[in-house]
């Protein structure tokens, strides 16, 4: 075991001094850098400032958990990383790549995301499973199927079940299966279990950690400090539309940002 020099870094402006922040991780070999941001802003139609200049490296098949007040840009953000919102050229760049020179289809079966709330397609659970795949002209075995159910904490039971039929937490895991289906590089993942019970919550973070075995790139945005801390290799805290920290899950108390330390001392 070594520790890598950056995994992530951000550049902030504190008074008048500019300052970048590197925060080293114990790993088993050096990590490479998944997704590249740099100076990454966006306005609202009313010219204010949503998001300001992020600059962040996420290193490949880690974990990386987007916390802060609500408002603060975070779903914006994970939104650039797969062109559901598209960033500025030259701002997002995965594998070294301009995102927005990517096929956009392509790119959003490689980052694979996760909303708050499932949304299940007509069809049984394994059609839904089935789908994106089918898009590509291949048919999942059941087998495949099957595989993909078990990946994602659900029983073989569920094959031939409908939507209607499930609790949302379930309903959350087929929508997880449908978006492993794509064999996904990266998982986005806003908010996956806040409209969940603790069990479906605890379901959906073994397979986060299990998708982690498998090299999976994660970042996941949430508003619960303690699953962070469950998951997460690094933090971001994330305040008005600027990284102000990267901490580690478990160094989060030192935090120095005043709005940082006021969200995590309301919210722990
Ligand atoms: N297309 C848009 N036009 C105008 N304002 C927008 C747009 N998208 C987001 N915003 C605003 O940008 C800010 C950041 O929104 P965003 O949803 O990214 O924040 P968030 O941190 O994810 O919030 P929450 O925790 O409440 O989900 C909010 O004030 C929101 O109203």
């Amino acid at each position: 075991m070594h520790t890598a020099s950056i995994q992530l870094s951000q550049t902030f402006n504190d008074a008048d001094e500019d300052r970048e922040k590197l925060l080293a991780i114990d790993v088993e070999e050096p990590v490479e850098t998944k997704f590249r941001v740099r100076n990454l802003t966006k306005f609202s139609e009313g010219e204010m400032a949503i998001l300001k200049g992020i600059d962040m490296d996420v290193p490949r098949g880690m974990i990386v958990g987007i916390i802060g007040p609500s408002g603060s840009g975070k779903s914006t953000l994970l939104r650039a990383f797969n062109r559901l919102w598209e960033p500025p050229a030259g701002t997002v760049f995965m594998d070294g790549k301009d995102v927005c020179e990517l096929d956009v289809i392509s790119l959003r079966r490689k980052v694979g995301m996760l909303f708050q709330l499932p949304v299940l397609f007509e069809g049984t659970v394994a059609d839904n499973v089935r789908y994106g795949p089918q898009l590509m002209g291949r048919k999942l075995s059941d087998g495949e199927v099957y595989k993909l159910l078990t990946l994602a904490n659900l029983d073989s039971s569920f094959y031939n079940k409908i939507g209607s039929e499930l609790s949302v937490g379930q309903a959350q895991r087929v929508a997880l299966a449908r978006t492993l289906a794509n064999d996904p590089e990266v998982l986005l993942l806003d908010e996956p279990t806040s409209a969940l019970d603790p069990i479906s919550t605890q379901n959906i973070e073994d397979v986060i950690l299990k998708s982690k075995q498998q090299s999976m790139t994660t970042i996941i945005v949430s508003h619960s400090i303690k699953q962070i801390q469950r998951v997460a290799d690094v933090v971001c805290l994330l305040v008005d539309g600027e990284i102000v920290e990267v901490l580690k899950p478990n160094n989060l108390a030192q935090a120095k940002h005043p709005m940082a330390l006021r969200f995590l001392e309301l919210s722990s």
